[in-house]
């Protein structure tokens, strides 16, 4: 097993895994903790990314790549055209004479991507889990920005400009690959590539949501903490059985754990998220959903605004509580209009004395100068 700092460093993994030998197929799986991993994964399928198109799929279908568990390895589980793999898995590729029956050093396999919300890529990982010995020799990934709902064939057209955002480079087997990525644009979709062929269990893309700022103009009021829109958790004080992101997530909890629970406190203390809007903001509407938790809801929440972008003072005026401490029923979305209007940069709730919420949304609209950052943002990004 070998372990190489890259110079970013970000730790690679090289070389082959050991063929499966029986028991925990995790037991000598290689991973890292990669410091971009606290980014939103753009090419999350909650947050509406597909594999759009793969180039070749013979073994297994290129929708594996993005779902949210770990892949899973049944050794048993053959089917009509091979082993089952959970992942994205190309057949093998072959030159075209007998003399030549190794393929070239350009042929390669392509999938595509549409991240669930544009954004700049900060990380990526390639997970090769379970693929050993048919996993790529390297791999790359490029980035392109579309407007609207472009088709896989106008994406693969010459017109479309691509550019690296990781450069061919050789991977392990049975290992999760990451690459940090410094290339400050705005991207709507991705294509990995492997190089020759292979087979990769699943992509994540890590970066930061940059928002249209025209779609938001038009929308006028909308949830300012939403994922979607920029928003995102800073801190929490508890992320025992769930992120804390999942508060922010698109849509209604349909289970416990697609919400957020804290562990039982036994201490006199209470449980908080603390959030960034997606910029300077007016709220004037919230809602607190509890849904699915039952005997571990919050008994009461609270919310407050912080405003660290006041032009006129420049000043940080410190948290103000704009929901006061309130009681919450199990299971229920709780609707709060607020007296005034709530301006700031920064929401913080707080949850006592611990249980979960599942949603929180802060309802409002830009302020002007909100508005303005998030335009000078979405131009400097190439949006
Ligand atoms: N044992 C395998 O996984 N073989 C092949 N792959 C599948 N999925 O059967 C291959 O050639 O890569």
């Amino acid at each position: 097993m070998t372990a190489q700092q890259h110079p970013s460093r970000i730790v690679r993994f090289t070389g082959d895994a050991a063929p499966y030998a029986g028991g925990d197929p995790y037991a000598d799986y290689r991973t890292a903790d990669f410091p971009f991993t606290r980014y939103t994964d753009l090419a999350d399928r909650r947050l509406g990314a597909g594999v759009i198109a793969a180039g070749d799929e013979f073994f297994a279908p290129r929708e594996n790549l993005l779902v949210p568990e770990r892949a899973e390895f049944d050794p048993g589980h053959f089917g009509h055209k091979g082993k089952v793999m959970d992942g994205w898995e190309t057949r093998r590729r072959r030159g075209v004479l007998a003399e030549q029956p190794w393929p070239t050093p350009e042929d390669h396999d392509w999938a595509l991507v549409r991240l669930g919300t544009p954004g700049v890529v900060r990380g990526i990982v390639v997970d090769t889990a379970h693929f050993r010995g048919n996993h790529p020799q390297a791999v790359s990934v490029e980035g392109a920005s579309a407007p609207g709902s472009p088709s896989p064939e106008q994406l693969l057209s010459d017109e479309m400009k691509w550019t690296t955002l990781v450069p061919r480079t050789p991977v392990a087997g049975h290992a999760a690959n990451g690459f940090a990525v410094s290339v400050e644009q705005r991207f709507t979709h991705l294509r990995l590539n492997q190089h020759p062929d292979g087979g990769v269990a699943r992509l994540r893309v890590y970066g930061e949501v940059v928002p249209d700022p025209a779609w938001l103009a038009v929308l006028g009021t909308f949830d300012v903490v939403a994922l979607e829109h920029g928003g995102r958790v800073e801190d929490a004080s508890d992320l025992f059985y769930s992120p804390a992101t999942n508060t922010i997530r698109p849509g209604r909890s349909r289970t416990m754990d697609e919400g957020w629970e804290t562990r039982r406190r036994r201490d006199r203390g209470n449980d908080w998220i603390r959030y960034r809007l997606a910029a300077r903001s007016r709220i004037r509407a919230i809602e607190i959903d509890t849904a699915c938790l039952k005997g571990n809801a919050a008994g009461w929440a609270s919310v407050s605004v912080k405003d660290e972008g006041n032009p006129e003072t420049g000043e940080d005026a410190g948290w103000r509580e704009v929901l006061p401490r309130t009681r919450l029923q199990p299971d229920t979305n709780h609707r709060f209009v607020l007296p005034d209007p709530a301006v700031g940069t920064h929401a913080r709730v707080d949850i006592y004395p611990d249980g979960g919420i599942s949603r929180l949304r802060l309802y409002g609209s830009l302020t002007e100068d909100g508005a303005a950052h998030l335009a000078a943002r979405y131009q400097e990004l190439g949006g």
